[in-house]
Formats: C-alpha cells, structure tokens, sequence
C-alpha cells in the first residue's frame, strides 16, 4: 500500500515589521578639548535612533558629526527632526527583514540627508543581524578580520602635551599611529608641531596629518613637501577642490588622502577618475550608509586606491557599525581611526569595547554585537528627567 505524502502547506509567515521608531539626542563630554581647523569640541553629541519590529527586535543606530554644523551639512539636531517627521513615517509598517529594499524605498523620498540615512540603516542591519543571529559583517558579504588597527588623533592644540600623549598611548599599547589635527595655525607653526611630534617619536609610531581643507592649493604644495621631509607619512584633505587634490597628487613623497571629499560612491568615481588620492578614508556618514561605504571601497580597489576606516567621532553604535563595515573590507591598507568612543569621558555601552595591543576587536554577537547602558545612556540623554545615579543606590 503507498501512502500518498499529505500536502505540504508552508505555515503562513508574516515578515517582521517596523513598529516604532524613537530618536535622542545624547551628550557625552569629550577627556579634553578636541582641536580641529574647523571646531574645537568640549563634548559630542550622538544622535541615537532605536527601530522597533514587531518581532521583538530592537536595531539601534547612530549619527554624529563634528561640531554641529562646522563639518557638513547635517547636524544632530537636524537629523532628530529628519528621521522623526520624514523617515520614520516611510519606515512605519513597511518589511524590516529586506533591508536594502526598504533603503531604496526611503530613497526615493528622502534625498541627500547622508548621516540621518546612516544612522537608519545601522539599526535596520543591527536588528536584522539580532534576528538572524548573525554580525552585521555578515549580513555585508562576510568578514575577512576580527580586529582592526586604530590610530590616535591629536589635538590637544599644544605639542608637549599632544607628545605627553602619544608616549602614553603607546605605552598602554593603545596606539602607534598618530593623526595630528593642523591647518589652524600659521602654515610654519603647524610644519614645526608636526616635526617636533614626529622627531619625538621616531620609528615608534606613524605619524600623519589632517588639514580638513584649510589650506589654498598654493600653502598645500609648500606645506606637503616640508611635511615630506618632517618624516610625516600622508596627508589628508589638504585642500577642498577634487581638482587640486588631483594637481597635488605624486609631486611630493608623502600619501594623499581624500576625506570631506568623498560623499558617497558617484563621487568616489569622480576621484579615481581624475586621480585625486592615494588613499580615501572612507566613512559609513559621509558616504550615505553601511552599503554605500562598501561601494566606495569597491571603487577604490578597482582604482588601486587604498584604504582607511574613517570616523566622524562616533560613540559606540557609530564605531561599531563602522567596524562592522571595514571588517569585510577586501583591503584595508592604511588601518582605522575608530577611537571615537576613547575620546569620551563616559561609556554608554553595558560592556566595554575591546582596545588593545593598538587594535580594536569587531564584536561578533548578532547584529551590531553591543548593548546600551539604558541607565547611563538616559543620564546623558538631553531634556530627559536626570536621575542622579550614586554609590548609595
Ligand atoms: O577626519 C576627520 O576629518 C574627522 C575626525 C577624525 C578624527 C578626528 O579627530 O576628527
Ligand atoms: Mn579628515
């Protein structure tokens, strides 16, 4: 007698949906005043967003940028009232298990707005890693490390106590390569710090330099070649024209780098095309996104451009969604500077990240792989009721 398999009928599934999207605004003093051309920063402020699916699934994501409005276009503020009055409505009710349909979708009706889109993407893949089971690393493709090199920035805006610095960095096996912020001073001023730093530290450490596009083209060509011979390694977005980075370009023994002027993978093209930098330090913010900034790296290892993991000094959600991305980097030849997290005075996060031997670890629990301190992170959270959190509690 045969028996005749019953039908199978797959138990109807419904896909997991966005529920609740809720933002806050999170300010975090910085260890000392952070010196750029363009800012000095007491402090920074995270732009925290929190997807919740239907699921149970809660993805968090992050937005910061440096300064308010002195670096870009979006401020935490404006990405607050971006994601709460324009994302969130598109996200409510919509499939949050396809991630990048439902990113596509928010395209079509929100333009520009790269760190808000960022920061909504992170939660998306830290959620659908949550649901899976699986680092965000893997939901991008795989990941080809577990730690990354990380370098220090300094820019305490005083040589002897940016050198203090570097020694005890590397003393505690934090870091060995050293971005000195310059470009606000006078050109000469600047040449003499950095040389002073590099002579200090020899061969111990690296040292390179970012001008955030302060210099004209004309300061850019004197300054590279006397930051050549100052033993500096590369420099970064000397000048803001993609056209005279490209005229710089190969003239002096030091690496060029491209930052500000990388704003996703259209203009990721446009420098290789035209041959503006050695090196593009790439950033999940600035290019629009976890996919995006794989874009841009695939651009660069088609171009034979090499690789930096940037930061718009982020706290913890942001470095880690950055590290989850660089990590499935195919190169990554001129490390990280996920130091974000170092640079502030408290941690948010239930465990801590793991600094060491001058590397980062990637965390491989699901999704992003770190949990909020809700406590701590409600303490910082602006206009929210303070609940003074002491010893005799
Ligand atoms: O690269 C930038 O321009 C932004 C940032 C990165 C490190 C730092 O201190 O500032
Ligand atoms: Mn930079």
């Amino acid at each position: 007698m045969s028996t005749i398999p019953a039908p199978h009928f797959p138990a109807a599934t419904s896909s997991p949906v966005v529920e609740r999207v809720e933002t806050l605004l999170v300010d975090v003093p910085t260890i000392r005043p952070h010196r750029l051309s363009v800012a000095t920063m007491n402090g920074q402020s995270m732009m925290l967003v929190k997807v919740y699916c239907s699921d149970g699934t809660i993805g968090i994501g992050e937005g910061s940028t440096i300064g308010g409005l002195a670096y870009g276009g979006e401020s935490p503020e404006g990405m607050k009232l971006a994601i709460d009055t324009y994302f969130a409505p598109a996200l409510l009710g919509e499939d949050a298990a396809r991630v990048p349909t439902l990113m596509a979708r928010l395209a079509k009706r929100i333009k520009e707005n790269r760190f808000a889109r960022s920061a909504v993407e992170t939660a998306l893949f830290d959620a659908q890693g949550k649901r899976l089971g699986l680092p965000v690393s893997e939901l991008l493709g795989g990941r080809r490390r577990d730690r990354l090199p990380v370098a220090w920035t300094l820019a305490s805006g005083d040589t002897a106590r940016d050198i203090a610095e570097a020694e005890s960095m590397l003393d505690l096996r934090r870091h060995r390569i050293f971005k000195l912020k310059i470009g606000a001073r006078t050109l000469q001023e600047d040449i003499a710090h950095v040389a002073a730093i590099k002579r200090a530290l020899g061969e111990r450490a690296a040292v390179r330099v970012d001008v955030n596009m302060a210099w004209s083209e004309t300061e850019a060509a004197y300054g590279m070649a006397a930051l050549a011979d100052a033993g500096c390694e590369l420099v970064e977005q000397p000048v803001a024209s993609t056209a005279a980075l490209a005229r710089l370009m190969r003239r002096f023994p030091v690496a060029l780098m491209a930052d500000e002027a990388l704003t996703g993978p259209e203009s990721a093209f446009e420098l290789a095309r035209i041959g503006g930098a050695d090196v593009f330090a790439v950033k999940i913010e600035q290019s629009g996104g976890l996919s995006n900034a794989q874009r841009v790296a695939a651009i660069a290892d088609a171009a034979g451009i090499e690789l930096y993991g940037g930061t718009m000094l982020e706290g913890p959600v942001g470095t880690i969604a950055s590290a989850q991305v660089f990590a499935t980097f195919a190169n990554l030849q001129r490390g990280t500077e996920l130091f974000g997290p170092l640079l502030l005075t408290e941690d948010i996060l239930a465990t801590p990240l793991d600094y060491s031997d001058f590397e980062l670890t990637v965390p491989d629990a699901p999704g992003l792989g770190i949990e909020l301190d809700e406590d701590r992170v409600a303490f910082f959270t602006r206009n929210a009721p303070r609940k003074t959190i002491s010893l005799a509690e």
